[in-house]
């Protein structure tokens, strides 16, 4: 017999105050029966749940493929437990941003999401570390991690919640010194792109591939209150690599220093506290299956 499809479902991602559960689970259930499929289908009750139940599952049964339904911390507790497994991972995106599933092209639909599910192929993409913290999509530290810290305090999500708490953080925000590859620079962003984008098409490394065995680097030095327009637009047309402002280098192992305790950083756009001065950022090629 075909092996089953696991579903873990955050009820908390993106605009989903209101997501009615049941009628999720049926549809998934439901979908998935009809192509001929067996489902089961979990739903997290807490922070972190859906790490706890990939690696129970992943210890007790064979699985076709793990699938997180949620935004990127949800692809991230789901792939944390699934790194250097043979079982794939599935996504079904229906976060805030949804950075990943974005860049892998997988339809932001769940009917589309699912086709791709059932009939999409394996792939070995690379993840990453910042210290000993995994992440999928992109880490960082600097106004990204501060917008990650500052959005983590709010009980709305999805696309505007993020836009509002962006700007919020930008008319408090002050820029950092980091010192990488032997300068020390006034840092408005460090990111550290495994994918392109943070979610909603915001393309901070349009040029990262998942694939290539290394991060991609971006940093973005402190810019004039006119330019942060030019900048947004640039993020969102995919032209970041065109400003002044931005310099962009790939690396597979990256030592930071900065000056500022703790450190604030975020790992797919989940907030993080570093308490070393010294960050090491690093590539682990082809470590984790992906459907898509
Ligand atoms: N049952 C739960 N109760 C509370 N929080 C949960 C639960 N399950 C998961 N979480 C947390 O919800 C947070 C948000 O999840 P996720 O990142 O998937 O959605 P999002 O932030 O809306 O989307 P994106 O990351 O794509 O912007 C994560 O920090 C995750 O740990």
């Amino acid at each position: 017999m075909a092996l089953p499809y696991l579903f873990i479902v955050n009820p908390k991602s993106g605009d989903s105050a209101g997501k009615n559960l049941s009628h999720l689970t049926d549809f998934l259930e439901n979908r998935m029966r009809a192509l001929g499929h067996v489902a089961q289908v979990v739903i997290t009750e807490a922070k972190n749940h859906a790490t706890e139940i990939t690696r129970t599952a992943v210890n007790s049964s064979n699985w076709r493929a793990i699938v997180a339904v949620g935004g990127d911390g949800t692809i991230n507790e789901v792939a944390s437990a699934l790194l250097h497994t043979p079982v794939p991972l599935g996504i079904i995106p229906s976060g805030s941003g949804n950075g990943l599933a974005r860049h892998l092209q997988i339809p932001m639909h769940p009917e589309g999401a699912i086709k791709r599910l059932t009939e999409g192929t394996e792939v070995r993409i690379d993840s990453a570390r910042i210290n000993d913290i995994p992440f999928f999509c992109t880490s960082g530290i600097g106004f990204d991690a501060a917008v990650a810290h500052h959005f983590a305090s709010s009980l709305d999500r999805g696309f505007k919640t993020y836009i509002r708490y962006s700007l919020d953080t930008y008319k408090k925000y002050l820029p950092v010194n980091v010192a990488f590859t032997g300068e020390n620079l006034p840092t408005f962003l460090l990111t550290f792109a495994n994918a392109g984008q943070f979610g909603n098409n915001a393309w901070i490394a349009p040029k990262a591939s998942v694939t290539d065995g290394s991060l991609d680097l971006c940093h973005i030095r402190p810019f004039p209150d006119w330019y942060a327009m030019v900048l947004g637009a640039r993020l969102f047309s995919k032209s970041l690599g065109q400003s002044q402002y931005a310099t962009y280098s790939t690396f597979r192992d990256l030592t930071v220093h900065t000056d500022q305790l703790p450190v604030l950083a975020h790992a797919d756009g989940e907030p993080v506290t570093i308490d070393t001065t010294r960050i090491q950022v690093r590539c682990l090629p082809k470590s984790l299956s992906v459907v898509c």
